[in-house]
């Protein structure tokens, strides 16, 4: 594995990890070439001072709000459902009626939505976040979207005078508890400076890809592969179990070889016993596919293993499996 200075990385792709776990203050620190590695269990308040919002409490948004108030910052919070701002409200947030409301009572604003259409709404809608925003603000969004519906994001912010970034992570529930997210960056590289104290509380590494589209088209590309990885796996379980292997087996052997990965030791287990805690929703998989699919067509890049399992998570999802976590597409292998 490259440690991220090999010589044939293009430099826009390389990771640096920093010598220091501390971040450095919001004006002065210095951001490493395009990407900087950090880790961030010393990240603190009076690092980033400035007021933030977030928009979007989910499974996802809770845990990495959740992170900015831990470590001192002052966020201020809006979710459609408000009941899922009261943990954070406990914790100390403040809580606006509307994305246009929290938008103009903060420095940056932070957007985690489900998908484009939630993302463009919350945007850009009726109250949206572009009513209250303005020269010398920010807007990052950390939902996975498509390039397209992210570039007109962008336009819409962009237009008020404001900064955009697109931010999708990699990395679940767990990691943003962990605030061990990889943020996935393109676009306004000034703006990704200024929030990169914030992206090290929330994360263990950032990646700077150039233009509004790159982040998102990352984002899709990994997903991609994470969805069949899942798909073939269930395949492999249910196989054992069939030919008379017990499938607990075949997840220990698979742990200790060059297929090994932490998703399948961490889920391998409840798929086995039948049970998916949604850390990822299956939804949100199958999204990503539709949109790593769109994105495979408008380059003509073949990708049939992609397109199979995307069928699969769609019988997934007709068996009512949306809301569970995605490793319940193993459901639609087994013979109903
Ligand atoms: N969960 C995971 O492991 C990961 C998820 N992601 C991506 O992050 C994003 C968020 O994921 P996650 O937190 O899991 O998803 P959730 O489904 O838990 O949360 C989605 C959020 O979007 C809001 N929302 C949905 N529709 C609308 C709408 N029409 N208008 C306003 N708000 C809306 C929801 O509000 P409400 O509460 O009212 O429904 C909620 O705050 C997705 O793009 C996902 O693909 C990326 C990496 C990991
Ligand atoms: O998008 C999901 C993830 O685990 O990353």
């Amino acid at each position: 594995m490259c440690s991220g200075f090999c010589p044939h990385v293009p430099s826009l792709f390389r990771a640096k990890p920093i010598s220091s776990s501390r971040i450095k203050p919001l004006l002065s620190f210095t951001v490493k070439a395009f990407s900087s590695q950090t880790s961030n269990p010393q990240a603190k308040a009076d690092d980033v001072a400035s007021n933030v919002g977030f928009l979007g409490i989910g499974i996802m948004g809770l845990p990495m709000a959740q992170n900015l108030l831990k470590s001192g910052c002052n966020v201020t919070v809006w979710n459609r459902t408000k009941s899922k701002c009261d943990p954070l409200i406990t914790l100390g947030a403040k809580y606006e009626s509307s994305p246009e409301e929290v938008a103009a009572g903060c420095d940056v604003t932070f957007a985690m939505l489900a998908d484009p259409g939630s993302a463009v709404d919350v945007a850009f809608g009726k109250h949206g976040a572009a009513n209250g925003l303005g020269p010398g603000k920010g807007y990052i969004d950390f939902s996975t979207v498509d390039g397209s519906t992210s570039k007109l994001i962008s336009d819409r912010i962009k237009a008020t005078g404001a900064s955009f970034l697109e931010a999708p992570v990699s990395g679940s529930k767990k990691p943003a508890e962990d605030g061990q997210l990889i943020f996935l960056t393109a676009g306004d590289k000034p703006l990704y400076e200024r929030v990169a104290p914030y992206l090290d509380i929330m994360g263990k590494s950032r990646f700077f890809l150039g233009d509004v589209g790159n982040g998102a088209a990352m984002k899709l590309v990994v997903n991609m592969i994470m969805g069949s990885m899942m798909a073939s796996f269930s395949e492999g379980l249910l196989l054992s179990e069939k030919v008379g292997l017990d499938p607990n087996v075949l997840v220990e052997v698979v742990s200790q070889g060059a297929i090994s990965a932490p998703m399948y030791s961490v889920k391998g287990p409840s798929m086995v016993q039948s049970h998916y805690p949604t850390a990822f929703p299956l939804k949100h998989q199958q999204k990503d596919l539709r949109l790593a699919l769109g994105l495979a067509e408008s380059v003509s890049q073949p990708t049939p293993i992609a397109a199979a399992t995307n069928e699969l998570y769609k019988v997934a999802k007709s068996y009512g499996l949306s809301d569970h976590d995605f490793s319940a597409v193993i459901e639609a292998l087994k013979a109903k």
